[in-house]
C-alpha cells in the first residue's frame, strides 16, 4: 500500500464536529484508511492552519458553457436560451467542447470541488477532459427536441443511450453515466415513453431540468392535466437514482412524490437568482426528506463554478425567500454541497471517514477573512471562497497541490479557451 498522509489540519467529520486529525489515504484504492493519529505515510500533504473537508461536489453543470461566460446575460432563461445561448451552441464543435471543459476542470479543482455531473453535447470529449482531470463525474448527453425533426429527436434519444452504455464505469470507474432528456417541456412524451425503459433496461439513472421557471409549469398542466412531477412520475422519471436540476416550482404534493420517490432535487441557486427563476422550497424538501444537492449549472448563467459561492448564495436565498434567518442554516449548505451531492450523484464520498473514496477539499483558513475561527461550518458557507483551497485530492491523487493545478497545463488552457470562445461567437454572429 503506498499511502498519503494529510498531515496537521482539522478534520470536518460527517457529524459536522471538528477535531485535530490526520487523514491517511490508500493511494492504490483511493480510499481513506483513517482519520486521527497516523504514522507517517509515504507523501505527505501540508494541512496546517486548514481544515481538511469532502470534496465538493457540483451535481448540475454544463461544464463546456464556461466558453459562453459573460456573453449573454440579463435575461430570463426563455429569451435567453433562444435567442443567445442555443444559436451559439449550434457552432459549437467537438474541440470546443474539449477546451471549455478543461478550463471548468481548472476551476473545478482550484475549489476544490471532486465530482460533477454534467449534461451536455460532444461528451466523448466531456469523458477525455475528466480521465485526465482526475475527479469524478455523472455523465450525460443532453437530448432537445426543440427544432428538430422526428427522425433528428429520436437520433438524439439514441445518442444519449449509446454514451450512457459506452462510458458508465470509464476511467477505472469515476465516470459513470446518465440518460439526459433536457426537460418536460423540450422533449416529447412519446419519445421519453419509448426511451425511459431503454434507461432502465440499461441501469443508468436520469437527469433533467424540472420546474425551473413558473413559465414551463402551466404548458405541462395544460397538455397532461397534472402537475410536472406528477407527469414525470407518470414517464418513470422519478427513481431513486435520477435526479432533478432547479425544483423552483415544486408544490407541496409534487414534493411528497419526490420524498416517496427517493429523487434528489439539484438546487442552483445563483442560477436561479440570475435569470430571475424564483427560489427553490429547499426547506420544505430537506423537512420532507428529499436529497437535495448542489450546483452551478452552466458558467453562462452563474457566472463561476465556485461551490463555495454556491453554498453562501444557498442559504443566503434560503433565508429571504423564507423571511427567516433559520431557513437555511451553514450546516444544511455543506451538506448539501458535500453528501447531498455524494447521494445524488450515487457515489461514495462526501464525508471524511475511513472506507470512503479520498475525495477531499484542503481549505486554508489563515487568512483575513477567515479569522477568527468561531465556527468552521459557518466559514464554509459564509466567508470561504474557493481561492482559498490549498489541496485537492480525488480518488486518493493530488489534483491540486499547495495552489497549483497538476493535471493540466492551466496557462494553456486558458489560452485556448479564449481562442476558441472568440473563434465560436465570432462564427455565431456571422450566421
Ligand atoms: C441539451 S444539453 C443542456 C442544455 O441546457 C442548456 N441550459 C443551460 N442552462 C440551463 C438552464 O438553467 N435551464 C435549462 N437549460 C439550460 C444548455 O445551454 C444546453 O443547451
Ligand atoms: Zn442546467
Amino acid at each position: 500500500m503506498t499511502t498519503l498522509r494529510i498531515a496537521d489540519g482539522r478534520v470536518l467529520h460527517p457529524d459536522f464536529s471538528v477535531t485535530e486529525s490526520d487523514v491517511l489515504v490508500d493511494r492504490e484504492s483511493g480510499e481513506i484508511v483513517a482519520v486521527g493519529d497516523v504514522a507517517a505515510g509515504d507523501e505527505t500533504l501540508d494541512a496546517s492552519g486548514c481544515l481538511v473537508m469532502p470534496g465538493l461536489v457540483n451535481a448540475h453543470c454544463h461544464a463546456a458553457m464556461t466558453l459562453l461566460r459573460g456573453y449573454a446575460d440579463d435575461k430570463p432563461l426563455e429569451c435567453w436560451l433562444r435567442e443567445d445561448v442555443w444559436p451559439v451552441e449550434a457552432e459549437l464543435t467537438a474541440e470546443d467542447v474539449r477546451v471549455g471543459t478543461e478550463l471548468a476542470l481548472v476551476e473545478l479543482i482550484r475549489s476544490g470541488t471532486t465530482a460533477f455531473a454534467d449534461m451536455y453535447f460532444e461528451m466523448a470529449e466531456v469523458a477525455e477532459a475528466v480521465a485526465d482531470a482526475g475527479v469524478r463525474a455523472r455523465l450525460g448527453h443532453g437530448v432537445v427536441g426543440v427544432g428538430k425533426d422526428a427522425d433528428a429527436a429520436r437520433a438524439d434519444h439514441e445518442e444519449s443511450l449509446a454514451f450512457a452504455r459506452e462510458y458508465d464505469g470509464a476511467a477505472d470507474g469515476r465516470i459513470r453515466t446518465v440518460y439526459a432528456p433536457h426537460s418536460l417541456t423540450t422533449v416529447s412524451e412519446e419519445l421519453l415513453r419509448e426511451y425511459v425503459p431503454d434507461a432502465r433496461a440499461a441501469g443508468v439513472p436520469v437527469h433533467y431540468h424540472a420546474n425551473e421557471t413558473a413559465d414551463e409549469v402551466d404548458p405541462v398542466v395544460e397538455e397532461h392535466g397534472e402537475r410536472p412531477l406528477a407527469y414525470a412520475d407518470d414517464l418513470g422519471l422519478l427513481g431513486e437514482s435520477d435526479f432533478l436540476a432547479h425544483g423552483v416550482h415544486s408544490d407541496a404534493s409534487e414534493i411528497a412524490l419526490l420524498a416517496e420517490r427517493g429523487t434528489a432535487v439539484v438546487h442552483c441557486p445563483a442560477s436561479n437568482m440570475k435569470l430571475a427563476s424564483g427560489a427553490a422550497p429547499v426547506p420544505a424538501y430537506r423537512e420532507a426528506g428529499v436529497t437535495v444537492a448542489l450546483g452551478t449549472d452552466g458558467a453562462a448563467s452563474n457566472n463561476d463554478l465556485d461551490l463555495f459561492d454556491e453554498m453562501r448564495d444557498a442559504a443566503m436565498l434560503g433565508k429571504h425567500a423564507a423571511a427567516d434567518a433559520s431557513a437555511v442554516p451553514a450546516q444544511a449548505a455543506v451538506e448539501m454541497a458535500t453528501a447531498g451531492g455524494a447521494d445524488a450523484l450515487g457515489i461514495d464520498a462526501g464525508r471524511v471517514e475511513a472506507g470512503r473514496n479520498a475525495d477531499l477539499a484542503v481549505v486554508d483558513f489563515e487568512a483575513a477573512h477567515l479569522t477568527p475561527t468561531h465556527d468552521a461550518v459557518s466559514h464554509l458557507a459564509y466567508a470561504a471562497r474557493g481561492s482559498d483551497v490549498r489541496h485537492t485530492v480525488c480518488d486518493g491523487d493530488v489534483l491540486l497541490r499547495d495552489g497549483e493545478v497538476t493535471v493540466f497545463d492551466e496557462a494553456a488552457v486558458r489560452e485556448r479557451a479564449a481562442d476558441h470562445a472568440a473563434a465560436l461567437v465570432a462564427r455565431a454572429e456571422s450566421e
